[in-house]
C-alpha cells in the first residue's frame, strides 16, 4: 500500500477557519461528545490492557494459577471493552462526518448559487469544481480517520510515557531519548517528503489538464496527424510525475520503518537493561515485560499522531478554501419592486384591495395606450438625437402583446407602495458607464431607447462592448454611470428574480442539463405544462425534430446534449426562451456553423419568437440586422453609428463597410 504523504498545506488563518470548522462540528455535539468519550475509553483500554501482562507475568513466575487466571480475564475483559468502544466510535465518527459533509456540501453550494456572475467569470470552472471534489474530500478523510485517530494516539502517547515512568524512570529516560530521535526523524522525513510532494501536485495537475485538453481536442489532434506529438509530450509530464512521486512516497515510505527499527533497537536496549535489574532484584518480572510491550508499542502512536495531525492540518486549509467561498458578500439585490401576474392575483383576489384597484387601473391604462397606439398606427418615426435610439413604428397592438403575453397573462411590476406598472417591454440606457474593473471603462455613455416589440441589434468588431451591454440589462453586472430603465423603473430598484424572470435569454453557448427533452424546455418555466412545452417548441421550429427523436419530448439527454446537433441545441434553447414567454428577450446570435436548411430553421424558430416582443440581438447574420428598427453599431464601447439599415447603408459609415465586408465574406 503506497504510503500517505503530508501535503505541507496549513490554513492562512487558523483561528478562524478553526472556529468556522468547530461551528459545522458543534451542530452535532452530542454525537462528537459520544466519539470523544468512546475513543478515550478505547485509548485507555489499550493502556490498561497492555498494563494487565504485569500481573499475568507475575502470577505465572510465582506458580499462582488463580491471579494467572484472574489477570487472564481481566485483561480479556479489558480489551473486548475496548474494542467494543472502538466500533461504537468509528460508527458514531462515519454517521457524525457524513452529517457534517453533508451541512458543508449544501452550504457551499447554496452560497455559489447566491453569488454574482462575477465569481464564475473571474474563477476557473476546475477550481470551483476542486472545491467540491478536492477540499471536500480532504475534509472528509480526515473527519472519517485523522481526527478520532489524533485523540486516541494523543491519549496513548501520553498514557505510555506516564506508565513508563511509574513502572520505572531509570530505564525511561533511555526510552525518551529515542522516542526523541523517531520524532526528529519522523519531522525530517515529513519535510522532505512535503517539498516532493508540492512538485508531484504540480506534475500531476498540469498531467491532467493536458490529458483533458487532448481528449476533448482529440477531433484536432486527428485532423492536424498531432497523435505522435502528443504522445510525445503526455510522456514528458508522466515522466515528471513519476520522478516527483518517486521522491514524495520514497520519503514517506521510510518513515514507518524507520521508527519501527528505532522502537526495535529502543527494546533490545531496555530488555538488556531490564533483564540486569531484574536479576539483581531491583524490577519484577511483570512490570519488565508490561514495560516491554509498553516500549514496543509506543512507536505506533507517535508515529500516528504525527502523521494524522498534519493530514488534519491540510484539511483546514481545504476547508479554508470553501469557508473563504462560503464568506464571499452574496449578489447584492435591493431591489424591491416585484413582477406580479394579474391572473394569479388581482383577480384570483389574493392581493390587497388597493393593489386590486390599481390592477383594474392598469387594464384602463392598457386599453386607452392600445387605442392611442391604433390612432397612430400609421408609424411614428421618431428621431432622438444626441444619445437615444433611433426607433421607428410603436404600435398600439405591440403594447397590448407587451402586457399581456402569448399565454394569457397579465403581469405588471408592483413598487413597494403597492403601485402597479405594466410589464411592458420598454428599455432604456441613458448615459451608461460600465467597465468590469472600475478603472477600465468598457461602455462609455451608452444611451438607447427600445420600445415594446422593437428589435434592436447590435453590430460591431470583437471585443466592442456588445455582451457586456446585454449583461447590463438582466442585472449580471450593475451600471456605474447612468441607469438602465425597464418601464420607467431604474432596473436597480426592479428584484433581481423578478428582472430575470421577465426577461428571456438565449445565448450562443446553449448549456443542456441531464433530463428528458421536454425537462430541458422546461428550464425555462418550471411549471409549464406539456402543452405549453409543445407550443414553445413549435415555435422555436423544434417541434419536428423533437418528434422523430426515439422518445420524442421523453428523450433522456445527456452529457449537455452530445447526441444532438449544434442545430438542434440551438432550437431546444429557443424552445426554452418561448415556453418562459418573456416581454423581452436577449439573443446573442450562434455563430457556429450549421447547414443552411438548420441555419433557415433557427432563423424561422428566432424569427417566430422574437415576434410582438421587445429584442436586444448580438447580431451576426445579415437577416437579422436587416429587419431590426434599430442597429446599433459599437467601437470600443460607444455606439458609433445608429439607425435602420437604409439609413446607415446611406452614412456610408462603419456599418457599411462592415456589410459590404460581410456581404463579400458570404
Ligand atoms: N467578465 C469579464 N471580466 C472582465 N472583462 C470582461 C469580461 N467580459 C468581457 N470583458 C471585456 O469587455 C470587453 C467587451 O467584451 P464583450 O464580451 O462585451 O464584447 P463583444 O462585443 O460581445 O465581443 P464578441 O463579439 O467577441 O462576443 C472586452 O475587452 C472583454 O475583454
Amino acid at each position: 500500500m503506497a504510503a500517505k504523504t503530508y501535503s505541507g498545506k496549513k490554513p492562512e488563518n487558523m483561528k478562524k477557519t478553526v472556529g468556522y470548522f468547530l461551528s459545522y462540528m458543534g451542530r452535532h455535539k452530542r454525537m462528537l461528545f459520544v466519539v470523544a468519550v468512546l475513543v478515550s475509553v478505547s485509548a485507555l483500554c489499550n493502556l490498561l490492557g497492555t498494563y494487565m501482562i504485569r500481573p499475568v507475568v507475575n502470577g505465572l513466575a510465582d506458580g499462582n494459577v488463580s491471579t494467572l487466571l484472574k489477570g487472564v480475564l481481566t485483561a480479556a475483559g479489558i480489551f473486548a471493552t475496548g474494542a467494543l468502544a472502538a466500533w461504537g466510535y468509528s460508527q458514531t465518527m462515519v454517521k457524525a462526518s457524513q452529517r457534517i459533509l453533508f451541512d458543508i456540501r449544501r452550504d457551499l453550494f447554496s452560497h455559489i448559487q447566491i453569488l454574482p456572475l462575477k465569481f464564475f467569470d473571474t474563477n476557473g470552472h476546475g477550481d470551483i469544481m476542486s472545491l467540491f471534489t478536492n477540499d471536500i474530500d480532504t475534509i472528509s478523510d480526515a473527519l472519517n480517520n485523522s481526527f478520532a485517530m489524533v485523540i486516541q494516539s494523543f491519549i496513548q502517547m501520553v498514557g505510555t510515557l506516564t506508565i513508563l515512568y511509574v513502572l520505572n524512570w531509570r530505564l525511561s529516560i533511555i526510552v525518551t531519548a529515542c522516542y526523541g530521535i523517531m520524532l526528529w526523524y519522523i519531522r525530517f522525513s515529513g519535510g522532505r517528503s512535503k517539498v516532493y510532494y508540492a512538485k508531484q501536485q504540480n506534475s500531476l495537475g498540469a498531467l491532467n489538464s493536458y490529458i483533458e485538453e487532448m481528449i476533448s481536442g482529440q477531433k484536432v489532434v486527428k485532423v492536424f496527424n498531432h497523435e505522435e506529438a502528443s504522445f510525445q509530450e503526455f510522456c514528458e509530464k508522466n515522466e515528471a510525475l513519476r520522478q516527483a512521486g518517486t521522491g514524495a512516497q520514497g520519503y514517506a515510505a521510510t518513515m514507518v520503518p524507520v521508527v519501527v527499527s528505532i522502537s526495535y533497537i529502543n527494546c533490545a536496549i531496555v530488555a538488556v537493561l531490564g533483564g540486569i535489574l531484574a536479576l539483581q532484584g531491583k524490577a519484577d518480572l511483570g512490570s519488565l515485560a508490561s514495560y516491554l510491550v509498553f516500549v514496543r508499542q509506543a512507536a505506533l502512536p507517535i508515529n500516528q499522531f504525527t502523521q494524522q495531525s498534519n493530514f488534519l492540518l491540510a484539511a483546514l486549509a481545504g476547508a479554508e478554501r470553501v469557508f473563504k467561498v462560503m464568506d464571499l458578500e452574496p449578489e447584492v439585490d435591493e431591489g424591491k419592486v416585484e413582477l406580479v401576474r394579474m391572473t394569479d392575483t388581482g383577480r384570483n383576489g389574493s392581493m390587497d384591495s388597493s393593489s386590486k384597484w390599481k390592477y383594474e387601473g392598469i387594464e384602463k391604462e392598457i386599453n386607452s395606450v392600445v387605442s392611442e397606439g391604433e390612432n397612430n398606427i400609421s408609424g411614428i418615426k421618431e428621431t432622438e438625437k444626441n444619445g437615444s435610439a433611433k426607433a421607428t413604428a410603436f404600435t398600439g397592438k405591440e403594447i397590448g402583446k407587451g402586457a399581456e403575453s402569448k399565454g394569457g397573462n397579465v403581469w405588471a411590476w408592483k413598487k413597494p407602495d403597492g403601485e402597479l406598472v405594466p410589464l411592458r417591454g420598454n428599455v432604456r440606457f441613458e448615459h451608461v458607464d460600465f467597465g468590469y474593473d472600475e478603472n477600465w471603462m468598457i461602455l462609455k455613455d451608452i444611451s438607447l431607447y427600445a420600445k415594446p416589440g422593437q428589435k434592436i441589434a447590435f453590430v460591431g468588431s470583437t471585443g466592442a462592448g456588445k455582451t457586456t451591454i446585454t449583461n447590463l440589462i438582466n442585472r449580471f453586472y450593475d451600471v456605474q454611470g447612468g441607469s438602465v430603465v425597464y418601464d420607467g423603473i431604474d432596473v436597480r430598484d426592479i428584484s433581481k428574480t423578478s428582472l430575470r424572470h421577465s426577461l428571456g435569454i438565449v445565448l450562443q453557448d446553449t448549456h443542456l442539463f441531464t433530463g428528458t427533452v421536454a425537462d430541458n424546455i422546461r428550464f425555462g418555466k418550471l411549471d409549464a405544462t406539456q402543452e405549453e412545452i409543445e407550443r414553445a417548441a413549435k415555435i422555436a421550429n423544434a417541434d419536428s425534430f423533437i418528434r422523430r427523436l426515439p422518445q420524442g419530448y421523453d428523450t433522456m439527454v445527456t452529457s449537455d446534449g452530445a447526441h444532438l446537433s449544434q442545430g438542434q441545441r440551438q432550437l431546444l434553447a429557443i424552445a426554452r426562451a418561448a415556453v418562459a414567454d418573456p416581454p423581452v428577450l436577449i439573443l446573442d446570435e450562434a455563430t457556429s456553423s450549421v447547414d443552411t436548411r438548420t441555419e433557415a430553421l433557427i432563423e424561422k424558430g428566432m424569427d417566430q419568437l422574437m415576434e410582438g416582443r421587445t429584442v436586444f440581438v448580438i447580431a451576426h447574420r445579415l437577416s437579422t440586422v436587416r429587419n431590426s428598427n434599430a442597429i446599433m453599431v459599437l467601437e470600443q464601447g460607444k455606439i458609433v453609428e445608429r439607425g435602420d439599415h437604409e439609413d446607415l447603408l446611406q452614412q456610408k459609415g462603419k456599418y457599411y463597410q462592415l456589410y459590404h465586408g460581410m456581404f463579400e465574406l458570404s
